[in-house]
């Protein structure tokens, strides 16, 4: 058990799915997961452990936000020897041809968070995917016929910035796309030597302001979660 986590040793497998919304992780064990069993029920962050195509693999809510996912990353890493950790999230395009549901693969996760000017002062930390991880990734959604782009994305604090222009800014230098985890996932995946990828599917779009509905994010979006699970297992 950790801080955050009642699960018990050897409970959470190595591979683990990470959504923000704990009942999209809810979802993904009820569709995907053979025998899934609640590994987690603390503060309501549902994770659950059970089999796909016969491999153990866990899903865990992380809640929205560095702050809050890294609680959660740094005790699978840590107390239960997490490896494989694959945030599956909804973004928002900054790309006119990003489209609303395309797949984005986050090659890299730019971000105005502090948590790397704490580490590093001055100096910048470039986090990135696991290399492996991504190729597979790629590979299968382009086989699967997934309108998918891999490249650089945006970790952001804010939801609602004051000025919604300032995406531009991003925009500009070729970012995708804008979520809120990733960045968080990547630096401490460096630091403890594990691999991590986020796949995202784009749920709005910052150019043209098209929307999905909350129950298309939580219930839908399936492509990117077989996409996560195949990747991950090595399928
Ligand atoms: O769909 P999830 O995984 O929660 O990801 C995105 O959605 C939330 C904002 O609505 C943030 O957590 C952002 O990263
Ligand atoms: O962080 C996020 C997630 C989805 N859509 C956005 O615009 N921002």
């Amino acid at each position: 058990m950790s801080i955050h986590l009642n699960a018990e040793p050897g409970q959470i497998a190595e591979t683990v799915l990470l959504p923000g919304d704990p009942l999209r992780a809810k979802h993904i064990a009820e569709t995907f997961l053979t025998d899934p069993v609640l590994h987690n029920t603390v503060r309501g962050m549902h994770g659950y452990t059970g089999t796909y195509k016969g491999k153990r693999v866990s899903v865990q809510g992380t809640g929205m936000g560095i702050a809050s996912s890294m609680i959660y990353v740094s005790e699978l890493i840590t107390q239960y020897g997490c490896k494989n950790l694959i945030r599956v999230g909804t973004a928002g395009s900054y790309q006119a041809d990003v489209h609303v549901r395309d797949i984005v693969l986050a090659q890299a996760a730019c971000t105005d968070s502090n948590i790397n000017n704490i580490r590093f002062g001055a100096k910048n930390f470039a986090p990135i995917a696991d290399f492996d991880l991504l190729m597979r990734a790629y590979q299968i959604a382009r086989e699967r016929g997934h309108a998918t782009h891999v490249g650089n994305i945006m970790s952001s604090d804010t939801f609602y910035h004051d000025d919604f222009d300032q995406y531009k800014i991003w925009a500009d230098f070729g970012v995708l796309a804008v979520e809120m985890e990733a960045a968080g996932l990547y630096t401490l995946a460096a630091k403890h030597g594990v691999k991590a990828l986020t796949v995202l599917t784009i749920s709005d779009h910052l150019v043209t302001r098209e929307e999905t509905t909350a129950e298309e994010r939580q219930l839908t979006f399936n492509a990117m979660i077989e996409i996560a699970l195949d990747a991950a297992l090595g399928e």
